[in-house]
C-alpha cells in the first residue's frame, strides 16, 4: 500500500495523523502532543474509523498523563481517570474508543504498586500494543473474508472502514489487499457517503492508489448496481456490534443492507472483536452521534440547501442482524444466531 496513506503514527512520543478531512486534495500530516489535541482531532474527524479513533484515544490518554509530576501516585492516578473520561467525550458511537480507554486504564490500576514513571512507561507500551495489534487484527479479518468470496466478484462496500481508518489493511477492505497481493481481481464499487463523503474521498483513493479496481457511486446509484447484476457481495465496517448481532456504522449502511437483502446479495459486516460490545444487548442501545446540520446543508463551504432549513444529521445508524448474512471477525465468521454464536465467540459457550 501506497506509504503516504498511512493514517496513524507514533513517532518520539509525538502522535503523527494524516488529515483525512483535506485528502484527496491534500496529504498532511500533523503531530499531537497533548490530550485536548487529540480529543479535537477526533471529533473533527480528522481521524475518524472506529479503530483508528481506539488507538488515537489510548496515545492522547498517554500524551495526557506523561509530563505530570513523579512524586504523587494518587494524583496521576486520579489524573488518569479523568483524561480517560474527557477523551471519551470526543465522540459516542464507535466502541473501540471506549474499548481502549478502558484497557489504558487498567493497566494504569492494576499497576498502582509501582512508582508514576514505570506506569507511564507501561501506558506507552499498551497504547503502542494496542495500535500493532489493530494492524494484525485486520490480516485475519480479510483472510477470514476472503473464504467467502472468489476472484472476480463485485464487491460493494460503504463509507471507509479502509486503512485509513484503522492500522493498516482496513478491516472491509482487507480481503481487497490481500485479494491484490494474490492476483485475484475484484470490481469494488465504493458509496460516496454523504454527508462527508468518505466512500469517494477515503475508500476510492486508497483502493485506487493501491491499483485496485474500483468505481464510485452515489448513494442512490446502489440499487441500480445491484439491479445490474454488479454486486456479488456487500462488505461494511461497523462502529459497535451489540450482543444480538445488530450492527452500528456508517449512516446509508441499513439502507445497503435493505437492498442487499431484496436483491438476494450477501451482506457481510467486518468486526473486530474489540468493535463488538457484549455488554449492549441490542441495536436500540447503542449511542448514535447526531452531528452538526451543516454537514448536511452544505458542501466544502457552498451551501447546498437554503438559508435556515431544518437538517437531521445522525452520523451512523444500526443494521439489524437480520438483514446481516455473516459478521466476520478475526477469530472467526459468526452466522445467525448470532446472540449464541456471538457467545460462543467471547464466552466459549452460551450463557
Ligand atoms: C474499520 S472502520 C469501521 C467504521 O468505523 C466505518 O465504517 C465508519 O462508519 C466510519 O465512520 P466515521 O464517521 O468516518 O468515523
Amino acid at each position: 500500500m501506497n506509504k503516504q496513506l498511512i493514517s496513524i503514527r507514533w513517532e518520539h512520543d509525538r502522535l503523527i495523523l494524516l488529515d483525512q478531512t483535506i485528502l484527496p486534495n491534500e496529504v498532511k500530516y500533523d503531530e499531537y502532543t497533548t490530550a485536548e489535541s487529540v480529543w479535537e482531532a477526533i471529533q473533527a474527524m480528522k481521524v475518524r474509523g472506529a479503530p483508528a479513533i481506539g488507538v488515537s484515544a489510548a496515545y492522547g490518554l498517554y500524551l495526557g498523563v506523561k509530563d505530570l509530576p513523579e512524586g504523587d501516585s494518587d494524583a496521576f492516578h486520579e489524573a488518569v481517570a479523568k483524561t480517560s473520561s474527557y477523551l471519551a467525550t470526543s465522540r459516542p458511537t464507535a466502541v473501540n474508543l471506549f474499548w481502549a480507554l478502558e484497557r489504558m486504564e487498567r493497566v494504569a490500576d492494576e499497576n498502582r504498586s509501582l512508582s508514576v514513571s514505570e506506569v507511564k512507561s507501561l501506558l506507552k507500551q499498551e497504547a503502542e500494543a494496542i495500535h500493532k495489534e489493530d494492524e494484525e487484527i485486520n490480516r485475519q479479518i480479510g483472510e477470514n473474508l476472503l473464504t467467502l468470496l472468489k476472484d472476480g466478484m463485485g464487491l460493494l462496500t460503504h463509507c471507509n472502514a479502509g486503512a485509513l481508518a484503522t492500522a493498516k489493511y482496513g478491516t472491509a477492505t482487507a480481503p481487497m489487499y490481500l485479494a491484490k497481493e494474490r492476483g485475484w481481481d475484484f470490481k469494488v464499487y465504493s458509496d460516496e457517503t454523504r454527508p462527508r463523503l468518505q466512500g469517494s474521498t477515503l475508500t476510492a483513493l486508497e483502493l485506487h492508489s493501491a491499483g485496485i479496481d474500483v468505481t464510485v457511486i452515489t448513494d442512490n446509484m446502489a440499487a441500480v448496481v445491484m439491479s445490474q447484476g454488479k454486486i456479488d457481495a456487500v462488505i461494511v465496517g461497523c462502529d459497535r456490534v451489540a450482543a444480538n448481532g445488530d450492527a452500528a456504522n456508517k449512516i446509508g449502511t441499513l439502507g445497503v443492507s435493505i437492498l442487499a437483502k431484496h436483491y438476494g446479495i450477501p451482506f457481510y459486516v467486518a468486526a473486530p472483536t474489540p468493535t463488538i460490545d457484549m455488554k449492549t444487548p441490542d441495536g436500540s442501545q447503542i449511542p448514535i452521534e447526531e452531528r452538526d446540520a451543516s454537514e448536511v446543508t452544505g458542501l466544502y463551504g457552498t451551501k447546498t440547501a437554503p438559508d435556515g432549513v431544518k437538517a437531521y444529521n445522525p452520523a451512523f445508524d444500526v443494521t439489524p442482524h437480520e438483514n446481516i448474512t455473516a459478521i466476520v471477525t478475526e477469530k472467526g465468521i459468526v452466522y445467525a444466531p448470532f446472540e449464541k454464536n456471538l457467545q460462543e465467540l467471547f464466552y466459549g459457550q452460551h450463557t
